[in-house]
Order: structure tokens, then sequence, then C-alpha cells
């Protein structure tokens, strides 16, 4: 058979298994798995991938690009060399902070045609939900966005709106006679605005004043809320970066009473806390916000019991002055980079500490986003005839996050000078090299 590359004696790494095999790619596709030092390399460009771990490309349903509009925050050339350089092969980008956002179809199409422009990876649109935008919401549909994103607090931009109720109701019927999904920021804004009122009122700035302005129960009101909607309405729900094992337990409880729902977590809420959050300072705040030590561990808990689907970067960075301008934490700008360390994050502080296998890490990472969103089995597993989207790991390898490795628009992230085991040396998207690491001291 003639193939364009071969990937010799890896170890791939699927959502159900680890095996060593030989792996031929053609047209960007996998047209071959077998034995290790079995298959006809004929003309093919050789990677020989011993000792190195093959994962299927990371899936990131979950970032903020920021164009049009504000591509000096981010911008889709920079944020898809970051995802590159951590294994990513396809995102989500969200349709709030490009600005104006994506919640009209002609929107749409304008950053569609950016992203083709720009990404060096595949790439898929979230569409908005805001109030007054229920009439776009099936020519949005049409055009293929992979869902709809509402806000239930407030987003820290002026210009896209948090769904009030009867926004999210209507939004909801529709969206379910569409069958499509609706992703949620779930936060009660009534909640927040009146402790953050309280909070600043009294003159109780801290970093862990902000935390407690923002409790686990303003994530739990607003998830319940919703539920109930999604009882109502019959809509798919999508619950995005959940920081907490309670609010996880209560989607699983609706799961199992019938409701179509899946649960989010981010890298940062399965390795820092409150108190990283107060050593590191305004580039670790987020909404919502960073939680004690021992939430981290619950985290890990409820992904080890099969509680939380999927595993999003919610890389949301801004310029370097709006992280350090304000008064105090409140001001600054709520939103962690961290798209290009995903699977480092969860391979040192996952498979290397708490001895999560790899198939779960591929699971979230890959084989459940596709899953949920539609893309398998083209995408989000290592099988034949699927897209040749790859990411060659050295498990072993130990690197220091440095600025300079940063692919990031700005070089800001929580996670410089941390010290991760498990090195990106190769990434493939479609058949095509997406990102080399020089600095490796194994070659591929
Ligand atoms: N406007 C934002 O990008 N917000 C994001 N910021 C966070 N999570 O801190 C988000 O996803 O909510
Ligand atoms: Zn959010
Ligand atoms: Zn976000």
């Amino acid at each position: 058979m003639k193939l364009d590359t071969v990937i010799l004696s890896g170890t791939l790494v699927t959502e159900n298994d680890v095996f060593e095999a030989d792996l031929g790619i053609l047209n960007g596709k996998v047209v071959a798995i077998c034995e290790p030092d079995t298959i006809d390399r004929g003309s093919a460009t050789v990677i020989d991938a011993k000792g190195l771990h093959i994962f299927p490309g990371l899936i990131d349903v979950h970032v903020h690009f920021n164009e049009p509009g504000r591509d000096q925050w981010e911008g889709l050339d920079t944020g898809s060399k970051s995802l590159a350089a951590g294994g990513v092969t396809t995102f989500f980008d969200m349709p709030l902070n490009s600005n104006p956002p994506t919640t009209t179809k002609e929107r749409y199409l304008e950053k569609k045609q950016l992203a083709d422009e720009k990404s060096i990876v595949d790439y898929r649109l979230w569409a908005g939900l805001v109030p007054d935008n229920i009439e776009d919401l099936e020519g949005l549909y049409e055009e293929g966005a992979i869902g709809f994103k509402a806000f239930m607090s407030e987003c820290g931009t002026d210009d896209f709106q948090y769904a009030d109720n009867g926004t999210l109701l209507k939004g909801m019927e529709k969206i379910a006679q569409l069958d499509s999904i609706l992703a949620l920021h779930a936060e009660s804004n009534e909640m927040i605005n009146y402790l953050t009122y309280k909070t600043k009122k009294e003159q109780r700035l801290s970093i862990r004043d902000y935390c407690n302005s923002r409790p686990v129960l303003s994530e739990l009101e607003a998830v319940e809320r919703v539920l109930s909607y999604a009882e109502l309405t019959g809509c798919k729900l999508h619950i995005v970066h959940v920081s907490s094992k309670r609010v996880i337990d209560s989607i699983k409880e609706a799961k199992e009473r019938g409701i179509d729902v899946t649960a989010e977590t981010c890298p940062h809420y399965l390795s820092l806390s409150v108190d990283d959050f107060e050593e590191i300072g305004p580039t670790a705040k987020c909404a919502p916000p960073l939680r004690e030590r021992e939430e981290v561990d619950l985290l890990w808990q409820s992904l080890r019991n099969g509680d939380i689907d999927i595993i999003s970067s919610d890389h949301s960075p801004s310029p370097p002055e709006m992280k350090t301008q304000g008064e105090s934490i409140f001001d600054v700008w709520g939103g962690i980079a961290g798209c290009q360390n995903t699977l480092h994050v969860l391979l040192t502080e996952g498979y290397h500490k708490r001895e999560v296998s790899l198939s779960k890490i591929a699971e979230v990472t890959a084989f459940q986003p596709a899953k949920r969103f539609g893309l398998y089995p083209n995408k989000g597993s290592i099988r034949i005839g699927s897209d040749a989207d790859l990411t060659l790991i050295n498990l072993n390898e130990e690197f220091e996050l440095k600025t300079k490795d940063l692919k990031y628009r700005h070089k800001i992230s929580p996670y410089i000078g941390k010290t991760f085991m498990g090195k990106t040396l190769y990434t493939i998207s479609k058949g095509q090299c997406v990102f080399k690491d020089a600095s490796s001291k194994t070659s591929v």
C-alpha cells in the first residue's frame, strides 16, 4: 500500500487500549495499524516512535481566541500554534471575546473565514445564545455551529449579554428543536452580585475574598436551575468549567434521571488551589474561581469515577495590563491562559502522580469530546479511517515550562516555572506535521 507517512513502533493510546503498533497515514487519514516493525515503508516519510506514546490529537472544546476584534488578546494564529505545541489538533472557539461576538450567521461566516486562513489545526465554532438572537439560532446551526453557548452571569465584556431565565427557556426550546446542544457558564448572577457588593463594601478585597464571592453554591444553584429547564424543554446541555465535586455530583444525578447533560472541567481546577492563586496572583484568576486543595483531589476522584466527561482548557487570555491594572483582584481580567499545557498537566498530575490511566486521559481529551459533538469516528480515537490527528509524547521526559516556550500572543501562564513530566515531541493534524519539538533530547 502506498503511504505518505509511517510511524514505527509507537505505543498507541486509545480510550480503551494501550498497545505497540506501526501506523500508516495516507491523504490525512490513518489507513494502517499493524504489528510493530511490520509495515511496508515504501517511499513514505518515516517517524521512529519507539519508546514514545501516540495519543489521539486532543480536542479542546473550549478556547477563546478572540478573533475578530480582540486579536490583540490572542488570535487564531498564535492560539492554534500553542495548541499544536500541546498536542491539540481540534479546537472549538467560543462565541464571546471576539468582537462582535458570534451571534448571527454573518458573524459566524466571518469568523469561519478567518479560522480557515489562520488556524494550523482543525476547528469548529460555537455560536452564542444571548437575549436578542433567538431568531438567529437556526441560521447559525445550519452554517455548522457545533452548539450554542450562554452565560448565566455577566461575562466580563459588555458585548456578550448573559442569558436571563426567559432567554434560557426560549433558547433551550429552540435548540432542542434543532437537536443541537447548549453549553453553559453556570454561576448565579444574583448570588455573585450580592456577595461581590457586600464584600467590596466591607473592603474585603483579597484573593480569598474574591474566591468566596463566587462560592460553589452559586455554581450549584445555576446548574440545578438549568437542569430543571433541560428536563422541561428536552434540550441537551454541556456544563463548562465545573470547579467542584458537589456540582459534578448534581450533574451525575441529573444524568441518572435521564437528562442529556455532560460535565467539563479544566486542568487548572485539577492542579491549582486558592493557595496557589494567592502565590501566583492575577494570572490564576478565573471564574468560577480556584477552590481549596481538598477540592482538587475530589475532582480527580470524580474523573476516575467517570463523572467528568470532558477536559477543556478554557484558554481565556488578555493583554498583560488587564491582569495588572485595577484596585484589587476584583478588577483584573478573569481568565487563565493554559491551552498549550492541558496534556502536560494531566500526565504529570494524573498519570504520574495519581496513577490515572493513559486511556482515561485520552477518553476525556479526545474520545468523549468527539462523541459528544458528533466528530466521532472521524476524530477522537486512533482507528483505521480516522483523521490522522496524533501527538507523540515521551512520557518520561521532564521539562520546566519557560516563558520562551509559550506560543501565546502574551507569554502569560500560571504554569511558568512548573516542572512537567511527559513532553510533546511531534503533533500531526490531518496527516501534516504542525509541531516538532526542537529542544527535545529524543529525536523523532
Ligand atoms: N469572558 C471570558 O472569557 N470568560 C472566561 N473566563 C473565565 N473562565 O475566567 C469564561 O470562560 O467564563
Ligand atoms: Zn465561562
Ligand atoms: Zn471560557
